[in-house]
């Protein structure tokens, strides 16, 4: 057998996901000979039945929007009814073309990805793989018509497989009536009335956007605060535009169970009061896949929850296995799994790498308005008080020309920054589109920029980012 540095470095990738496939795109690209394994479709969840149907949903809901908000600007749509009287046109949505559409894109995305992994010399490999200790992968691939068990060396194994909608015993999703957000997409039409248990991002996302789409939605969210992870200002505004758009929000509610009835479901909560519902969405958290995947018996760590433990390379406790993405306790993001995936191979093969650092993740929820954020946030500063200071400032769009102009002024920029060296260390963005106004916080709080360093950036005027350098201004030191 040839010598590890006279032959190919090899590696196997178990999962296909955002996670999986950065990792097999850089080790083709770093030279080593690359198998992906993969049960369902490249893209993974992120790309077949969460990230990208769900956000492809969201953008019709904000067409809705926009058509609805044209009032504000002074636009008026109407038709002559009865003696010419102006009647207003309703906006109708078709449910079952729309999710034709996003399945549509979700399926020719996975297949571009695949083409890029062949292209990139990535053999992909379709199956169900387990690892056999920590220098091997079995792979199930009898119903792809390969051998029923096909086994993989390899020098360098990554897992990236993801995770799965929780469910509970007292509510089982059916993919009718009570269903997980992997099933929203067989609904044929805007379902009556929509019960959303759990106000996480997931639930806060679909709940909003099913309202804007025209169902009535009652949100059954177990803490004080939707979105109790989230900024509380932040929280706050999206609670007051749920109600506003006229959402039951059932605060310090937990449901109990979600059964069947003849005409739909009926969502009982813990305190023994009812809600009867055409459909119920379960969004009450996922679990990672890591079960009888033989991570354990190859002597890989995981968590009480079944996460498996990585450092900031996104290696586990076995040196020759890495692992990225929900499977890991890293954060769930697809911008995380990604980031994990290319740092494992990098360190793997002995590339330049920076280690993870999760503080400097930027998130955003998919609401309207959107909340993005980066960086410390007023949780993680409270917890570490005493240990350093740090000064804030909100500017609220309702003072932001642009905002004003576009008639969107419900939301704010907030800055977090150290008090003694100016330096930016957090922000959160609640606007319209504030995914894409938080990447500048994000390379501030990545290269430590200061207040003065972002606030003597030119801004363009009129503009939302004018709101970002406003705050910057306003926490110069003297
Ligand atoms: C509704 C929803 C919306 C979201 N929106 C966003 C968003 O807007 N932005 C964002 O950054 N994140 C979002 N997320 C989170 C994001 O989906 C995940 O963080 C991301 O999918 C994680 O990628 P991954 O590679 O770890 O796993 P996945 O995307 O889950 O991929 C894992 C893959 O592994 C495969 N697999 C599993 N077990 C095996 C096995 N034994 N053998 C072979 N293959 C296997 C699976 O088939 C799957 O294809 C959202 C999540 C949800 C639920
Ligand atoms: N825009 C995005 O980037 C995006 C979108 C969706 C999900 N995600 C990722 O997925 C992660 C998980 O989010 P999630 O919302 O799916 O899960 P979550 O675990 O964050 O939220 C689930 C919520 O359900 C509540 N809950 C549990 N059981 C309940 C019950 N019986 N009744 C009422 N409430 C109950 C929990 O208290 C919790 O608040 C996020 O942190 C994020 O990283 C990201």
């Amino acid at each position: 057998m040839a010598k590890a540095y006279e032959r190919k470095h090899r590696i196997a990738v178990l999962g296909g996901g955002p996670g999986g496939y950065e990792a097999a795109l850089a080790g083709a690209q770093l030279g080593a000979e690359v198998t992906l394994i993969e049960r369902a479709g490249v893209g993974g969840a992120a790309v077949l039945t969460d990230v990208v149907p769900s956000k492809s949903l969201i953008a019709t809901a904000g067409g809705v929007q926009a058509v609805r908000d044209a009032g504000r600007l002074g636009v008026q749509a109407f038709v002559p009814g009865a003696h010419g009287k102006p009647v207003r046109p309703e906006i109708a949505v078709n449910l079952a073309a729309v999710n034709k559409r996003l399945l549509a894109m979700a399926g020719a995305q996975s297949v571009d990805m695949l083409r890029s992994l062949e292209d990139a010399g990535v053999r992909v490999v379709q199956g169900e793989g387990r690892l056999d200790g920590p220098n091997a992968v079995l792979v199930s691939t009898a119903a792809s018509g390969g051998t029923d068990f096909d086994r993989i060396e390899a020098d360098t194994i990554v897992v990236a497989v993801g995770s799965s909608p929780r469910e509970l015993d007292s509510a089982k999703p059916d993919g009718e009536r009570i269903l997980t957000w992997k099933q929203l997409y067989d609904l044929p039409a805007i379902p009556d009335h929509l019960v959303v248990v759990g106000s996480g991002v997931t639930g806060a996302e679909f709940a909003n956007a099913y309202r804007t789409l025209g169902a009535e939605v009652t949100l059954v969210s177990s803490r004080e605060q939707v979105l109790p992870g989230e900024d509380p200002d932040a929280a706050a505004v999206i609670e007051r535009e749920f109600k506003r758009l006229g959402m039951h929000v059932m605060s310090k509610s937990r449901a109990d169970s979600v059964v069947r009835t003849e005409r739909g479901v009926l969502v009982t909560l813990s305190d023994g009061r009812t809600i009867e519902a055409s459909h119920c969405l379960m969004a009450v958290g996922s679990i990672p896949n890591t079960d009888g995947l033989g991570l354990e018996e190859a002597g890989v760590e995981l968590t009480d929850s079944g996460h498996i433990r990585v450092n900031k390379v996104a290696r586990t406790a076995v040196p020759s296995v890495y692992a990225a993405g929900d499977c890991t306790d890293f954060f769930p993001l697809a911008s995380v799994a990604s980031m994990q995936g290319r740092t494992a191979i990098m360190h793997a093969l002995g590339d330049f790498v920076r280690p993870i650092d999760l503080r400097n993740v930027a998130a955003n929820v998919f609401t309207y308005p959107e909340i993005a954020t980066v960086g410390w946030n007023e949780r993680t500063l409270a917890e570490a008080s005493g240990l350093a200071q740090h000064v804030t400032h909100t500017v609220p769009l309702s003072v932001n020309p642009r905002a004003k102009m576009i008639g969107f002024t419900d939301g704010f920029v907030k800055l977090f920054a150290w008090k003694a060296s100016g330096t930016v260390i957090g922000g959160v963005i609640v606007a319209h589109r504030a995914s894409e106004l938080i990447f500048s916080l994000a390379l501030a709080v990545e290269h430590r920029l200061t207040v003065d360093q972002v606030a003597s950036a030119f801004a363009v005027y009129p503009s939302m980012t004018g709101a970002i350098t406003d705050a910057a201004r306003a926490l110069h030191q003297h």
